[in-house]
């Protein structure tokens, strides 16, 4: 089986039930958002599937390869990658040399190959890549201190690409964005590799129905409902229960 899939997940903290048999297929090219109450299981999810949490009992399996034992690294190296866990911007570099480290971390060359790679050709056209994908050019020699919140969360977003992930979990991509600068965010989700796999978390429904082509809605840890924008907007029950009047 191609992709992500996950079949019956159950994750408990003590006799708190945080995930309940979750089954769920995250294949190439979809853009699938994750959305749920405050408390609903999003982040836990999120955290079995990169590996920081390991699950109660069911299977999450990668092209079919069984990846339940993977620590986090590995299963980066698999081709899942989340914004946020293996993002650390370094402040005071500028976005290229971060966008740098990252590709660096990729191809596991220590730190003191810093200056050889910098003379790497490929390493440099990857880069500039990079920067050219997150309209970061005009910003590449900026430290990343002198950004804006929003484009530097293009900075993590590119840093993350840089991994090559097949599966990218993008975990509140506009969560502290400032509503003037979310265009940016959404732009920058819009034109991610069209085969990559992306599940995003988000609490800004505005970003989730412009830019997922289906909705997961979580609520006490299980499954309510997955379908398209319209019929997730159209569903009284999840209206009742989470978008309310913020998407009337
Ligand atoms: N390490 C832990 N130990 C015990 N309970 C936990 C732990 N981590 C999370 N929880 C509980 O699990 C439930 C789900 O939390 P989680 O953070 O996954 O929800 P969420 O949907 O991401 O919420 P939010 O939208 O607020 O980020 C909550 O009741 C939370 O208190």
């Amino acid at each position: 089986m191609k992709g992500l899939q996950v079949t019956g997940l159950n994750k408990a903290f003590g006799g708190l039930v945080v995930a309940r048999d979750i089954t769920l297929s995250l294949q190439p090219g979809d853009r699938t958002a994750l959305i749920g109450p405050n408390g609903a299981g999003k982040t836990t999810f999120s955290n079995l599937i990169t590996g920081i949490l390991k699950p109660s009992s069911g299977e999450i399996t990668l092209d079919g390869r069984d990846i339940r034992r993977l620590g986090e690294a590995q299963r980066v190296k698999a081709g899942i990658a989340k914004t946020f866990q293996i993002t650390t911007l370094f402040r005071q570099l500028t976005v290229r040399e971060n966008i740098r480290l990252a590709l660096l971390e990729r191809e596991g060359r220590a730190l003191r190959f810093w200056h050889r790679a910098d003379r790497d050709p490929g390493v440099e056209a990857e880069i500039e890549a990079q920067l050219a994908a997150f309209r970061l050019v005009p910003l590449a020699d900026k430290p990343v201190a002198d950004l804006a919140y929003g484009q530097q969360r293009l900075v993590e977003m590119a840093m993350t690409l840089a991994l090559k992930p097949r599966v990218l979990i993008l975990d509140e991509p506009a969560a502290g964005v400032p509503s003037s600068d979310s265009p940016l965010i959404t732009d920058a989700i819009e034109a991610l590799p069209k085969d990559l796999a992306v599940l995003i978390i988000e609490h800004d429904m505005k970003l989730v129905f412009k830019v997922a082509r289906s909705i997961i809605v979580l609520v006490q840890g299980a499954i309510l409902t997955q379908g398209t924008p319209a019929e997730i907007a159209a569903d009284t029950r999840v209206r009742d229960l989470y978008l309310g009047a913020h998407h009337a």
